[in-house]
């Protein structure tokens, strides 16, 4: 089992954000801005859920690597740490999901 964490992957793509390595896929697609990275994100996630309605393991791993590095591609582009998202998740451990829910504002 590998030591890498989704903190080491944040940390490069940091990096690569402010390179100018022309090999770099992160700098690239940073520099095509906020619209195109989303747009990335959105097709790994249902490439992740077309994955997972067929049943395949393998492909689930794959595109779920693919979304989570696409994921923090967006994060960093919206200046929001996944440090930011552990204190959100941290926060609601204290209650269960259906009673977040009902805590939420009525729209
Ligand atoms: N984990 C990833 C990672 N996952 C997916 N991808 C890239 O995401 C792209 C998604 O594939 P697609 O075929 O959908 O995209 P594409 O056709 O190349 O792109 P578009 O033409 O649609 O824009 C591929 O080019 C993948 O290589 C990644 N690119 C980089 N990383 C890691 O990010 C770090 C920094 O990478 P560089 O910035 O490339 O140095 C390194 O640790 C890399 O391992």
């Amino acid at each position: 089992m590998s030591n890498f964490t989704l903190s080491d992957l944040e940390s490069i793509i940091a990096q690569r954000a402010n390179s100018e390595d022309e090999m770099s896929y992160t700098r690239k697609l940073m520099g095509k801005g906020i619209g195109k990275c989303a747009q990335k994100l959105g097709e790994e996630a249902v490439e992740t859920v077309i994955a997972a309605m067929q049943d395949d393991k393998a492909e689930v791993t794959t595109e779920t690597a693919d979304l989570l590095y696409h994921l923090l591609v967006v994060l960093k582009m919206s200046d929001v740490s996944l440090n930011d998202v552990m204190d959100e998740l941290a926060r609601r451990t204290g209650q269960t999901g259906l009673q977040e829910k009902a805590s939420r504002p009525a729209d």
